[in-house]
């Protein structure tokens, strides 16, 4: 019995998502359980320069995606004189289901001169915003996405190491557990309110969806922008101390979803469609009625966030919250009006505080050949 010594183990941590495609992977590949999200800014105006970094972060980024060192040599086989080519703390780890989703910020193109598509101006402020520099913005970034926590880490800890000269860190951020299902094969987690989160998200089987709400199409423009999409990020805190002493009715009704099942209030099972129509049980001001896509014109987005705990704010709070991710065609027809409604009207703005924010352009997938970011700075 059991199973014969010569077949190989399935790879629990998921394998190696191909790094090439119409789109970058990421995005909606099946959210795996790690993140790490680095904002980082130009240190130069030199195009080559940039030209030139986004050639070996691509590289690298292909390799590390495929279970390999950084860089040819790696950790340990180059020259004992020399700092080695890759760090090393994923020497021996699996892929992890690693994928490196690339972004360009506003504020690179303002820099190197390229017109800024309307979709990446910037977001206007919104009501209770408590937004800190220090958590917002960046001329480019990387998702790092692994069922390993090491090996996020060391994609960005080495793509980082890469771009010294080139690019400084403006922020990151860890993330411990999806808060998003992104396919209908995976199952919903919950975010540290105790909630399903993700359950009424687009999920990767839609494809008509996705075509509607998150993959730009070539009509909408720049050209080097199709089939690309736009991540807004939000750091998210959670006053959770506060949350743990409110009523599990409250929380129910300030969610408008059930906390055990995660079914819209009223409904039996999680994915029993809310009534949001007349008579409906769910409140007025429920999130999930603010944030829908009947009250905010028929917007929808990817979500694709994680929960984060950031140590403990010195005052005897957890410093945690929700990193809100979401990919979108156009941040300011999807993420605005669905973020004013719940900052103006959403009773759970009492729990939780926006601290950071930013807006990238994430490029369509690369070819064969390609690297992030070719059509944006070559024209
Ligand atoms: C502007 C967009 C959104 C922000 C910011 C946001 C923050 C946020 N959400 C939760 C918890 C839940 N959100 C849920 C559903 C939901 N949330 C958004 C958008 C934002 N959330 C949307 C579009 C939806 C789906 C609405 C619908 O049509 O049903 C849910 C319910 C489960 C689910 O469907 O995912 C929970 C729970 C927190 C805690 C939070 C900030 C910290
Ligand atoms: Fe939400």
């Amino acid at each position: 019995a059991g199973e014969s010594a010569t077949e190989p183990a399935p790879d629990p941590s998921g394998g190696v998502v191909p790094f090439r495609g119409p789109h970058q992977a990421g995005i909606v590949t099946p959210a795996q359980d790690r993140l790490h999200f680095v904002a980082l800014d130009l240190t130069t105006t030199d195009r080559r320069a940039v030209i030139s970094l986004l050639q070996r972060w691509t590289t690298a980024a292909e390799r590390m995606t495929a279970g390999a060192e950084a860089a040819p040599g790696g950790a340990v086989n180059r020259n004992p004189e020399a700092p080695p080519s890759d760090t090393g703390e994923a020497l021996g780890l699996p892929a992890a289901a690693l994928t490196i989703t690339f972004g360009i910020g506003g504020s690179l193109l303002d820099k190197l001169g390229i017109p800024r598509p309307p979709e990446l101006a910037d977001l206007p402020p919104f009501q209770q915003d408590q937004l800190d520099p220090a958590f917002s913005g960046g001329d480019l970034c990387l998702q790092a996405c692994a069922n390993d926590p090491q090996v996020a880490v060391h994609a960005v800890r080495n793509l980082v190491r890469t771009g010294f000269g080139t690019t400084s860190v403006r922020w990151s951020q860890l993330g411990f557990g999806r808060t998003s299902s992104t396919s209908t094969t995976q199952q919903t987690h919950r975010n540290l309110f105790g909630f399903k989160d993700g359950t009424n998200n687009l999920k990767a089987e839609e494809t008509d969806l996705l075509d509607q709400h998150v993959w730009v199409p070539p009509e909408q423009g720049p050209p080097w922008m199709a089939g690309g999409t736009y991540l807004v990020a939000r750091r998210i805190r959670m006053h959770v101390e506060t949350w743990d002493r409110t009523s599990l009715a409250e929380q129910e009704s300030l969610t408008g979803r059930t906390k055990g099942v995660g079914a819209p209030i009223g409904q039996a099972q999680e994915f029993d469609l809310p009534n949001l129509g007349p008579g409906s049980p769910i409140g007025v001001d429920a999130h999930i009625r603010l944030a829908s896509a009947e009250n905010n014109g028929g917007a929808k987005i990817l979500r694709r966030g994680y929960n984060f705990v950031d140590g403990s704010d010195g005052l005897g709070h957890l410093n945690a919250g929700l990193f809100f991710v979401a990919f979108m065609r156009d941040p300011h027809r999807q993420f605005v009006p669905m973020q004013s409604a719940l900052a103006r009207r959403d009773k759970m703005m009492e729990y939780i505080e926006h601290t950071g924010s930013a807006v990238f352009a994430v490029p369509p997938g690369l070819g064969d050949g390609a690297y992030w970011g070719r059509t944006v700075l070559e024209g």
